[in-house]
């Protein structure tokens, strides 16, 4: 009989594109793809029973509290889903001998460093949502040791809501945008990210721990919607500003550029390009 893996947040970004990946392609296991209004995982009881249900091999967590600005004021409800709740998860997980796969943030780094960020660089998050997304994986840590925390950065893709979607959406209404400079990093497909995790449990070695998972290459927000319209082809004038300009309720990273140099030899493989992965996605809108 086909091993159960539940998939939380099936509905959001990440989890839609795990579910196409997947779609008419697995075999070896049963996916249990899991909206809110089918787990609202802040619920303990309703976790538990799921478990309980479905007994799974592997439980992939895509839910989150995703919403920057909004975290910061909104701190019970931010740290009540990035924190605890990821906490009773992990409690399960060890309960029924259930691998974690969760996904976490480049915003549980500063942003102060110049250098593309390993896994064991220290983490000082300047937002509540970075803070809140470090504590789950502390969390994570303290309970088991079956997971792997794979952190990514700017996830974009077909489905949800996204920068990308952002721009062009925006691109309707106006001629001309304001985009930050000052905060570079990696913009992250979340179709590749899928692969990935798919490919992590297909020959799942038990290298169990942290890693860093983005595309390759750098980018500032302003270069990332440079190329989104350079790629839809929409003549938009994109005006650069520092953070100071454009102002936000959270304050983010000025560079969170990850190292991916562990995820690529231990897992074996090949990252494509940002730009490469964004004119895909964009000619697939
Ligand atoms: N988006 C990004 O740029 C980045 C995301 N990440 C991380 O990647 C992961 C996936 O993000 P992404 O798919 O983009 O985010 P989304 O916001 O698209 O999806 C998150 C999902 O979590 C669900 N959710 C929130 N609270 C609960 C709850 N209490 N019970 C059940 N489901 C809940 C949401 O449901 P609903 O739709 O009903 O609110 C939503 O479907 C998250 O861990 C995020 O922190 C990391 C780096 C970048
Ligand atoms: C809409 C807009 C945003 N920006 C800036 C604000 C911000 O610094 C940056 C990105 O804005 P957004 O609000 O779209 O994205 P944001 O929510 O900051 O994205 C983050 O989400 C969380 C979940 C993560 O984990 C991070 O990796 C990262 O992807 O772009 C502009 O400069 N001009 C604009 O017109």
């Amino acid at each position: 009989m086909k091993r159960n893996i539940i998939v939380i947040g099936g509905s959001g970004q990440l989890g839609q594109c795990l579910n196409e990946v997947i779609s008419g392609r697995e075999e070896t296991f049963n996916y249990i793809f899991l909206s809110r209004s089918d787990l609202d995982f802040v619920n303990s009881e309703d976790v538990k029973r799921l478990f309980e249900h479905y007994k799974p091999l592997y439980c992939i967590n895509c839910a989150a509290y995703t919403e920057v600005d909004r975290a910061e004021e909104d701190l019970d409800r931010a740290f009540e889903v990035n924190e605890f709740a990821v906490k009773r998860l992990a409690e399960n997980c060890l309960a029924y001998d259930t691998t974690l796969l969760h996904i976490s943030t480049d915003f549980v780094f500063d942003g102060d460093s110049g250098i593309p960020l390993t896994e064991d660089k220290p983490t000082n998050p300047v937002n509540a949502y970075g803070l809140s997304k470090l504590n789950g994986e502390l969390q994570i840590q303290q309970v088991m040791e079956k997971y792997y925390i794979i952190r990514t950065s700017w996830l974009y893709s077909e489905k949800a809501n996204n920068f990308v979607k952002t721009m062009l959406k925006l691109a309707q209404s106006r001629d001309q945008l304001q985009v930050i400079y000052d905060q570079v990093g990696t913009p992250t497909y979340a179709v590749d990210l899928a692969k990935v995790i798919v490919n992590i449990i297909k020959n799942d070695k038990n290298a169990y721990g942290v890693y860093h998972y983005s595309n390759e290459g750098v980018a500032s927000w302003y270069d990332f919607a440079k190329a989104v319209f350079e790629f839809a082809e929409i003549d938009m004038k994109v005006l650069p500003v520092t953070s100071s300009v454009f102002v936000t309720k959270a304050k983010r990273p000025h560079y969170s550029v990850m190292d991916k140099t562990k995820i690529k030899s231990v897992m074996g493989i090949e990252i494509p390009y940002w730009r490469d992965s964004l004119n895909f996605c964009i000619q697939n809108l």
